[in-house]
């Protein structure tokens, strides 16, 4: 029932419903805390070294937890295992004469989700947890009231929430703090593994009859290799900041580094790859961004399909159709909350997407399909 005034008319039966439901959502951040703690504490790793389901007292065993604190795991263990972190199982012992006992001892095992926690994983995705949770990145939240009150159309007035509360730019603390810097790449590293993946396997057909491809942005270069490696005629260029693929070379004869600007000039391609970079960039820069990758195709000799593939968020297109997924798009919605409060750009829905490739020129584009809470966009020359 909509009401325009918080107690009028509602009964006492749904004020406490309304009470359970701010609460669950003052909370949230506890959900989060204790995700983090499992995960700082080894926990998912532990479970997973055992072999087998573990007992809460092989768990505590495997902790470095001081004796006198061992209880509290768990209690600790209660909030993931309700959220679908780990499955707890109830293994009934039997004493010598074959008689079920009382007592139950619990069982814990790993499930998908805290799999992705183990620090050997190949998607470990530790360091985006860490980096997310960072006082650097949950800080600024506090501040994003006042940010909202000051005047944006003032140089000296900080540009975003996580300037007011850390002083400077997110890419300024990366750089003077390595260990939150590297916690970023390495975020991004075990993404793009991930994505790699189910680009290679669910979206072959986007590659088909490209001779060249180059990934503006691309880091380190795993989503390449993957594409190089899957797609060996197709010759690859990893291009983004100097500094960053300096010491990289290609492992194939297909792959290659280059360092530039892409404000300045993308390296000639048929198609472009820009995964999860127009996203980090408001409209203006993004249209700047995109004309650049319409020069570069335009220069490329290579006869054959000219597109650009986009990999990033649409907002309201989740799972390959445009669903009401209530939580997905939750989180969608979250990760543009993240960019407002990080850097100065947003996550994009369908027709703020198609604003900006008209604005850069183009006039034809697919979302061909959809990688779990993002979509691959195909933009055509
Ligand atoms: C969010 S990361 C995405 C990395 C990679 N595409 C991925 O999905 O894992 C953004 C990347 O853009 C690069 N970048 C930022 N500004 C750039 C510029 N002016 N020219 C080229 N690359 C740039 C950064 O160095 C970084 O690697
Ligand atoms: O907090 C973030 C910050 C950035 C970011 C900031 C400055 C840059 O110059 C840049 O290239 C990326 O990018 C993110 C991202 O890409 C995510 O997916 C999630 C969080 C962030």
């Amino acid at each position: 029932m909509a009401l325009s005034n918080g107690e009028v008319g509602a009964t006492c039966h749904e004020l406490l419903g309304a009470q359970a439901h701010v609460w669950n959502h003052i909370f949230q951040f506890i959900n989060s805390m204790s995700l983090k703690c499992a995960v700082q504490l080894g926990i998912p790793d532990v479970i997973y070294n055992h072999g087998q389901p573990i007992s809460l007292f092989e768990l505590i065993a495997g902790l470095n937890v001081h004796p006198s604190k061992a209880h509290f795991i768990s209690r600790l263990m209660r909030i993931p295992v309700h959220s679908d972190f780990f499955a707890q199982h109830h293994h009934v012992h039997h004493n010598h004469d074959n008689v079920e006992e009382e007592e139950a001892v619990v069982l814990y095992s790993l499930t998908p989700a805290s799999g992705l926690f183990l620090e050997d994983g190949p998607l470990n995705t530790t360091p985006f947890l860490l980096m997310i949770l960072d006082p650097v990145m949950t800080d600024p939240f506090h501040s994003m009231g006042a940010w909202l009150q000051m005047n944006g159309g003032d140089d000296l007035v900080p540009r975003t929430p996580f300037e007011v509360a850390n002083g400077m730019p997110f890419w300024e603390l990366s750089a003077k703090k390595p260990r939150f810097g590297d916690l970023f790449n390495e975020a991004m590293e075990a993404d793009s593994k991930l994505i790699a993946r189910a680009v290679v396997e669910e979206c072959g057909g986007v590659f088909e009859g490209l001779k060249s491809l180059v990934d503006v942005g691309g880091g380190t270069g795993t989503m390449a290799k993957a594409i190089a490696n899957a797609f060996p005629n197709i010759n690859c260029t990893v291009f983004d900041q100097p500094y960053v693929v300096a010491d990289l070379e290609g492992t194939t004869h297909n792959l290659g580094f280059m360092g530039g600007d892409m404000f300045d000039k993308i390296p000639p391609a048929n198609a472009i790859l820009l995964k999860w970079i127009l996203h980090d960039w408001n409209d203006e820069e993004s249209v700047k961004i995109l004309k650049k990758c319409r020069e570069a195709m335009l220069q490329s000799k290579n006869e054959g399909r000219k597109k650009i593939i986009i990999i990033d968020i649409v907002v309201g297109y989740v799972n390959n159709k445009m669903l009401m997924d209530k939580k997905s798009i939750e989180t969608q919605l979250m990760l543009d909350m993240l960019m407002m409060s990080t850097v100065t750009s947003k996550e994009r829905s369908e027709s703020e997407w198609e604003k900006i490739f008209l604005a850069a020129g183009f006039t034809h584009y697919n979302i061909t399909h959809t990688l779990g809470l993002r979509s691959l966009i195909e933009v055509y020359l």
